[in-house]
């Protein structure tokens, strides 16, 4: 009752939360997934969970490092049977002890004991020694091995995966889970140790007296049941406040972001965001304290119910000594063992906790790996034709995820012939940008077929799709890299080739960018490195087009190459592409600026998704329709009157 009334309550976005985000942000981080499963946290669903974690464990232990993970779990066991050792040398040292004789003879009589006790010490110690370097050896491999199959199977998916919202919110949840399965590891390593230590007193402890085991468990359950009761508030705390904490992390963020710089000066921004990340924090830490105060009672109470116990327990062995029931020298072992016992059984209640916490996050990234493989672009197809003429789009419809009141592509058909300039042309959203995806094989048709020669794109090899293709998106990716990888990550599987590398430059008219560079192609392109350097838009675009001539596909697809360029620049970059024709090269180009597709060999105008009409500069301009509409109005532009400033 308390607890709903709690999360409730925290739920209330803060003053500054309301203002800066409209309310709270429901974005939670995939706990609602584990809520359940975490919220059962009663000790009997522990404990029914627990082969199953420790299974998970040893499976990423073994297939991290095989070896390590055997050393981990020989030595654990190890240490505990030294343990159940050490604890029956120690009953028959005291038996020895406590006996009838002189003390001479006592003394004597407890040596072997003795001398077993610090054997075992000693192996205990070595194998702690040789778990310990196990462990440090497992724990970062288990981490790199969980992180490099999160990036292989995220990078390994389809685009329209990567776009999607849940798809996208899984990818952010599961990265914690290479870090929950390196910790997994330590978890699990100190449950195994402290379950066989468990034994190992439980044992010893029954074969004392039947009586003492369930005094131990009973001096044990405080601890356990305010171990699970603060794990509970803490994972609901999380789940309540994650939003809180981000908006936190984002404002802060953006205090220090170089884009945001300027206006936080020039607008006095920063103050006014400060501000707000005061506010945010604090009602964060009134949250904290909350925790802390009912962690300190839960703690106080269990302190109280554990001192009831373990006075109940040694009144029990007082009680067994006095009726005669047990010796002196099996009281004193039974003392050792019940305090052993007990340590073990908390750290168990705890290691538990925390094994079971982490094994959510891991499952989250379990889950993140099912459903990558699933999404993967497929791998393998039928074979594209060597040298098609053209690449035909037949009644293609193609609409993004999500609510939209008309698809992207309608019941689109066209032809692109190949070894010739094409361009598409439109109004903003019509499709362009769309179609040379679809055309790249980044996204796939909804209904329709994109049939190279015969082939259908759909059962065609899509590695060997996207080897045909070099593409200049509009925003295509500035890496934080040299200028040479940001020119040569064209075609990555390839050493570096010098020879390659200034052809594209040449090609891309980037000579002068890499010129003015202070290292030249060795200019590290990413400010906030040391020596780092940063490039205009036109300057970037540049790059971007030598990256696509690098690359060399036989089909290459320009989207807006000119948008971040001056004039000069624009018409040089034109000219470039034409020459590119002259070797057969297929270009595909998408332009506003309709006096450079002059040059191209056919035009296809596309409107809210579909065609609406194709053919030559020169048809198009004669037959007077959208095209002819949007090249009269851009070049009324340059041949319209300038008004003359008013006199006076
Ligand atoms: N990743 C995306 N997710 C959802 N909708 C999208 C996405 N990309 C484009 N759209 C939508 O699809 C439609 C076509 O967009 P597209 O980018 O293909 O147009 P375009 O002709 O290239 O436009 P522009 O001239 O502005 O570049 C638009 O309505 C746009 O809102």
């Amino acid at each position: 009752m308390g607890k709903k009334g709690d999360a409730t309550r925290t739920e209330q976005p803060s003053d500054s939360e309301r203002l800066l985000f409209g309310g709270p942000l429901r974005y939670d981080m995939g706990w609602n997934q584990h809520a359940d499963a975490f919220l059962e946290l009663t000790f009997r669903a522990m404990v029914r969970r627990l082969p199953a974690l420790l299974s998970a464990s040893l499976r990423l232990a073994r297939q991290a490092d095989r070896r390590a993970a055997r050393i981990v779990l020989a030595a654990e066991t190890g240490r505990g049977v030294a343990q159940a050792v050490s604890l029956l040398a120690v009953n028959s040292a005291l038996g020895g002890l406590m006996g009838g004789g002189p003390i001479e003879d006592r003394l004597r009589g407890a040596v072997p004991a003795l001398a077993v006790m610090a054997a075992v010490l000693l192996v205990g110690a070595l194998l702690r020694a040789a778990s310990t370097y196990a462990t440090g050896r497992l724990e970062p491999k288990v981490e790199r091995v969980a992180t490099e199959l999160y990036l292989e199977r995220a990078a390994a998916v389809e685009l329209a995966a990567i776009e999607d919202h849940a798809f996208h919110k899984l990818l952010d949840t599961a990265q914690y889970g290479a870090a929950s399965a390196r910790r997994m590891i330590m978890y699990g390593t100190r449950v195994v140790n402290a379950m066989i230590s468990l034994i190992a007193a439980a044992g010893v402890l029954t074969v004392l007296h039947p009586l003492l085991l369930p005094l131990l468990v009973t001096m044990t359950l405080p601890s356990a049941w305010s171990a699970l009761t603060n794990a509970r508030r803490r994972y609901e705390s999380f789940h309540t406040w994650v939003q809180h904490a981000r908006a936190g992390h984002l404002i802060s963020g953006l205090l220090t972001e170089p884009a945001a710089a300027p206006e936080i000066r020039l607008h006095g921004v920063g103050p006014f965001l400060l501000r707000h990340f005061r506010a945010m924090s604090e009602s964060a830490e009134a949250e904290q304290a909350r925790l802390a105060r009912l962690a300190a009672r839960t703690g106080l109470i269990a302190a109280a119910w554990t001192g009831l116990a373990a006075v109940a327990t040694y009144a029990t062995l007082g009680g067994l000594l006095l009726a005669g029931a047990m010796s002196l020298a099996v009281a004193g072992t039974a003392v050792i063992a019940v305090r052993t016992g007990s340590a073990s059984l908390d750290s168990l209640v705890l290691e538990v906790n925390q094994l079971h916490e982490e094994a959510l996050f891991v499952g989250d990234l379990e889950r993140l790996y099912a459903e990558a493989a699933e999404r993967a672009i497929p791998a393998g197809g039928t074979p594209l034709p060597e040298d098609p003429r053209e690449i035909r789009f037949e009644n293609v419809t193609f609409g993004y995820p999500g609510e939209s009141t008309r698809p992207a592509l309608d019941d689109l058909t066209l032809t692109l012939p190949l070894g010739r300039i094409i361009a598409l042309v439109g109004e903003n959203g019509s499709g362009k940008t769309t179609l040379v995806k679809l055309l790249a094989g980044l996204y796939t048709p909804d209904r329709g077929r994109i049939l190279w020669d015969g082939v259908d794109a759909a059962t065609a090899d899509r590695r060997l799709l996207a080897e045909r293709i070099a593409m200049v998106a509009q925003d295509f990716k500035r890496w934080p890299f040299t200028a040479r990888v940001n020119v040569a990550v064209g075609r990555p599987s390839v050493p570096v080739a010098e020879e390659r590398l200034a052809a594209a430059v040449e090609e891309a008219g980037a000579e002068e960018v890499i010129a003015d560079l202070p290292r030249g192609l060795d200019t590290l392109l990413a400010r906030h490195f040391s020596g780092g350097h940063e490039l205009s838009g036109g300057q970037w675009q540049r790059l971007g087009i030598a990256r696509a001539a690098y690359r060399r596909g036989s089909i290459l697809i320009v989207d807006e190459p000119t948008a971040a360029l001056d004039a000069r620049a624009e018409l040089e970059v034109f000219e470039k592409i034409r020459a590119l024709a002259g070797t057969g090269q297929t270009v595909v180009l998408i332009t506003h600026r309709l006096a450079s597709v002059r040059h191209a060999d056919l035009v296809h105008v596309l409107e809210q998704g579909r065609l609406v009409e194709s053919g030559t500069p020169e048809e198009l301009l004669a037959k007077g329709g959208l095209y002819a509409e949007l090249y009269g109005l851009q070049a009324e532009q340059f041949t319209a009157r300038v008004p003359a400033p008013k006199a006076g």
